[in-house]
């Protein structure tokens, strides 16, 4: 079993509607293991039929006894699939097997002290210290383990906070080992893949390059395709994957919709054709998008608009790419993107999960979409995408590059977005990211939208005399993978510098604001 693909083999993790069932997939993937997410109404025979070596239930928000709690189909304990169960997952597991699960009238919320049993001969615990500190987040509880498991931990109020039963290989914890609040949460993890569950540490990124070449052949034959290349990462280690894969078959499009930063294009049709050798075109669209955004204020609306004249610009495309090669006339069949798996997860896409904003890629795309799309990368965060695109030989000037929104500088604008402003926005952007660049904080930060609050104005200033202008928010973060963030403390004197050019500099800006806000509460975008 163990020789095949990683992905014909993988651990799925069952989502309950959970908070962290994305996080819980890239835990795994962290102990080198692959995993993906499933929702939790998957039955025995479709879960049998994507041959996993594990299973992960996660946790959620509902009561397992109470009427229409998301359930597991009965049949997936019996697959003798070594499973561990989270939380929900836990409770889940214990009422299936005959335990059972009430509302104690306890809760535990946060860190809480818990005492394990870590003799050697148990798998997921053993060699652990014997106290450590975990996160909780339940009002149930396990009242009685079911029969064969052995109860492996407790805390001052929850009686049975783990169990295992080494034959049947289940395992659950009413923790969340996936949460870096729970001391030994990885180890617990690592436990269950490797110890538990007997799962080799083999999955890498040269895994991943291999299993999407051969399966991008295999989705586009000998079909022509067109790949949305912005110039960031994701699209550029897409559309190298698609180069290894299908190379002569693939022409790269670049969208100049008006809302890019300054140098942008050239940057694009210059760095990455150098690198790739791509055969690169650019639709020119700056008109069309930004009159069908004339008017809008709506951040949603915005995103939909620019979600659908980007598809209308590939189509173009497709137009353009067909007429020059008339020979076979054929429709360009696939379109490639670099979405990610948070752009699908915050789309509302993930199971179970809200819509946070309509990713132009994802939530934003047309209903009536006549291609049919390749994207190599929507189970993948952005440091594994980075791993891949260094595998592939791109330069660190393009995997190395910090994110830069497929809406861009449309949602950086608080208000209508018009032609003055993307002007005014461009130049402030332009002055921040020299800044940056110059103090050579580039690699501090995972990036620093600019933003203009178009609808605002302050009294300043300046010269002698009053001044009515626009602020400029600077929005530093730092994050692992875009789903948290924290707002970077840059050094004051950098703050200065760019706060003093941007005012000097930019005519009707005459206040430059920090933005101190982590994710959550707070977006990376402010719309
Ligand atoms: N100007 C553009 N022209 C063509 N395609 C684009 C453009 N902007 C975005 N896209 C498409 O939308 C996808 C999602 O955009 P996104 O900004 O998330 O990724 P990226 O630009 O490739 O990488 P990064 O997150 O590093 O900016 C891209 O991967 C690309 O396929
Ligand atoms: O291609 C994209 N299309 C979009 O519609 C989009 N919205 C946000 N982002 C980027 O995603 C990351 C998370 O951003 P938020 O915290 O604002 O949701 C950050 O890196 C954002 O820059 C987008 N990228
Ligand atoms: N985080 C969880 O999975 C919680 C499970 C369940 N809702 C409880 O309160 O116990
Ligand atoms: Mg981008």
């Amino acid at each position: 079993m163990t020789d095949q693909p990683t992905e014909q083999r993988p651990v799925l993790v069952v989502d309950f509607g959970a908070q962290y069932a994305q996080l819980i997939a890239r835990r795994v993937r962290e102990a080198s293991v692959y995993s993906e997410i499933v929702p939790h109404t998957i039955t025995a025979e479709e879960m049998r039929a994507k041959n996993p070596i594990g299973i992960v239930l996660s946790g959620g928000p509902s009561s397992v006894y109470e009427e229409g709690a998301p359930s597991l189909d009965e049949g997936i304990l019996q697959l003798g699939v070594p499973t561990l169960g989270i939380c929900y997952g836990f409770q889940v597991m214990a009422r299936q097997l005959g335990g059972e699960v009430a509302h104690t009238g306890y809760r535990e919320y946060g860190s809480t002290e818990t005492t394990l049993r870590t003799d050697d001969e148990n798998a997921l615990l053993g060699g652990q210290p014997e106290h450590q500190i975990v996160w909780m987040s339940h009002g149930d509880s396990v009242a009685v383990a079911p029969e064969g498991f052995e109860v492996l931990a407790s805390t001052a109020t929850t009686p049975v906070a783990a169990f295992a039963n080494d034959e049947r290989g289940l395992y659950g914890v009413q923790w969340h080992p996936e949460v870096k609040h729970s001391q030994f949460g990885q180890t617990v993890i690592e436990n269950f893949l490797h110890r538990a569950a007997g799962i080799p540490a083999d999955w890498n990124s040269g895994n991943v390059i291999a299993e999407q070449v051969a399966r991008i052949r295999e989705q586009v034959g000998s079909a022509r395709v067109i790949s949305a290349l912005s110039g960031g990462v994701d699209s550029a280690v897409s559309t190298a994957l698609v180069q290894e894969a299908v190379g002569d078959q693939l022409t790269a499009v670049f969208v100049d919709h008006g809302l890019l930063r300054e140098g942008e294009r050239e940057q694009v049709q210059q760095d990455y054709v150098a690198a790739t050798g791509v055969r690169l075109i650019t639709i020119d669209a700056v008109d069309t998008f930004l009159d069908a955004l004339a008017g809008v204020t709506d951040p949603e609306e915005k995103r939909k608009i620019i979600g659908r004249e980007f598809i209308r610009a590939f189509e173009q495309a497709e137009r353009d790419l067909i007429a020059e090669a008339a020979a076979d006339g054929q429709p360009i069949k696939f379109l490639v993107q670099g979405t990610l798996y948070p752009d699908v997860v915050e789309s509302g896409g993930g199971t179970g999960t809200a819509n946070i904003k309509s990713h132009h890629n994802v939530g934003g795309l047309p209903e009536d979409l006549q291609f049919e799309l390749v994207e190599p990368l929507r189970t993948l965060f952005k440091d594994e995408v980075r791993a891949i695109g260094r595998e592939l030989g791109l330069p660190e000037a393009i995997v190395g590059r910090q994110p830069f929104p497929g809406p861009g500088l449309g949602i950086r604008i608080v208000g209508e977005v018009t032609r003055d402003r993307l002007a005014l926005l461009r130049q402030a952007d332009a002055i921040a990211r020299e800044e940056l660049t110059n103090a050579g904080l580039d690699q501090e930060i995972w990036q620093c939208p600019v933003v203009l609050l178009a609808d605002v104005r302050s009294v300043g200033v300046q010269g002698d005399g009053r001044t009515y202008g626009h602020p400029i928010v600077l929005r530093p973060v730092s994050s692992e993978d875009a789903m948290t963030a924290d707002w970077t403390r840059l050094p004051y004197d950098v703050l200065a510098k760019i706060s003093n050019r941007i005012t000097n500099e930019v005519a009707e800006v005459n206040r430059v604001v920090l933005d101190v806000t982590s994710k959550p509460p707070g977006t990376i975008e402010w719309e």
